[in-house]
């Protein structure tokens, strides 16, 4: 917040929310920060490249004889460069941690792994490859969806004044003139709950979740055969007016009086798909989340340079299993006066 007091008045929050999403997900599962230091930045640049490489279309998967022409179109090589970088600098992870004194901390997640890694802790046993797996999934899985949701998140509220007021009178008066927010205080925010879960079905940042049918099926009439991949279009779930309301207007009022949440309870709202398979970081992503909006939305009026108003804002977004805006998000900040 402080730096952000401190910057020019108007803020790139595209770039703002990935360094803030990546910060905290480097210092829970690493130990400290990384985007400042080059290493990291790479690190983070190879993790979208992959993330986009995700939603390239392979034909070589569908036609086999075909799978040629993913050496011809790049496609092999850029998938075992992505491999081979996001590999080298986990190594050099791995060793810094592997390296340190008995007096440093090691209460973060990669310590932890090589902890059950060297002594097979109560029984569970991992392995290298398990580790460097698991730390580019929480990685590749945490850092763009997080920042992309809170994105969306001022994107509408630019977008819709009057719920904007509405949020900050709440927050507002929630905290008075307290700098520090607790959970007490966010769970009193029922708008802010909301407002974030009216974003979830609007815009959820995982728009399609794949999941592999693991032995033939029969869904709704039609024959699925075992190791077919399978779509679940949660945007268009989330914007089915047999479900909702007005699907097409952004309104959070209409999760205050309903018990309809996220948590994978309630098929038509599933931004953090459901079952077995949800995702892990739910409420690590739901706590991050409350605490930045309530902060920046408390120290902060917001408004879009240059006096453009909400309905101009573009928002064109950008291609890939996580969607984004395309282009950087700018916004001026105006410090409260306290
Ligand atoms: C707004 C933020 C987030 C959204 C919208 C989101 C959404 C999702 C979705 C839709 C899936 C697939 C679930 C399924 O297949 O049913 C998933 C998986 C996953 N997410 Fe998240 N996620 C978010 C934040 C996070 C965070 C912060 C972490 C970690 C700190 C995380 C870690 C994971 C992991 C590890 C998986 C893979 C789980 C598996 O394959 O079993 N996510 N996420």
């Amino acid at each position: 917040m402080n730096k952000l007091k401190e910057s020019s008045p108007v803020i790139n929050l595209s770039l703002m929310f990935t360094s803030l999403s990546n910060d905290v997900i480097c210092r829970s599962a690493f130990g400290r920060k990384y985007i400042e230091t080059e290493a990291g930045k790479k690190f983070l640049r190879v993790i979208s490249e992959g993330q986009e490489l995700l939603t390239n279309f392979s034909i070589g998967e569908f036609i086999p004889w075909l799978s040629w022409i993913n050496i011809l179109n790049g496609l092999n090589y850029r998938t075992d460069m992505v491999l081979k970088q996001g590999d080298k600098f986990l190594d050099e992870l791995i060793q810094e941690h592997l390296s340190k004194t008995s007096h440093e901390s090691k209460e973060n997640f990669l310590d932890i792994l090589l902890n059950i890694y060297n002594d097979n802790i109560a029984g569970v046993s991992i392995d290298m490859d398990g580790i460097k797996a698991l730390i580019k999934d929480v990685f590749g899985a945490g850092t763009e969806t997080t920042s992309a949701f809170l994105e969306w998140t001022m994107t509408e509220l630019l977008r819709h004044p009057t719920i904007m007021k509405k949020l900050q009178s709440e927050v507002r008066e929630i905290l008075h003139d307290k700098q520090d927010i607790t959970f007490d205080d966010l769970e009193r925010m029922h708008y802010l709950k909301a407002v974030i879960k009216e974003t979830f079905r609007y815009q959820p940042p995982v728009p399609l979740i794949p999941r592999e049918a693991g032995r033939d099926v029969k869904i709704m009439g039609y024959d699925i055969a075992a190791g077919t991949i399978v779509m679940i279009n949660a945007l268009a779930i989330g914007r089915d007016p047999l479900f909702w309301d007005e699907p097409e207007n952004f309104k959070p009022e209409r999760f205050l009086n309903s018990s309809i949440d996220f948590k994978g309870l309630h098929f038509q709202h599933i931004p953090f798909g459901s079952g077995r398979r949800i995702c892990p970081g739910i409420d690590f992503a739901t706590a991050l989340i409350e605490l930045v909006l309530a902060n920046i939305l408390h120290k902060f009026d917001w408004e879009l340079p240059g006096g453009a108003k909400g309905e101009d804002l573009d928002t064109t977004e950008l291609r890939g299993l996580t969607v984004r805006r395309k282009n950087p998000f700018l916004a001026v900040a105006i410090p409260r006066d306290f």
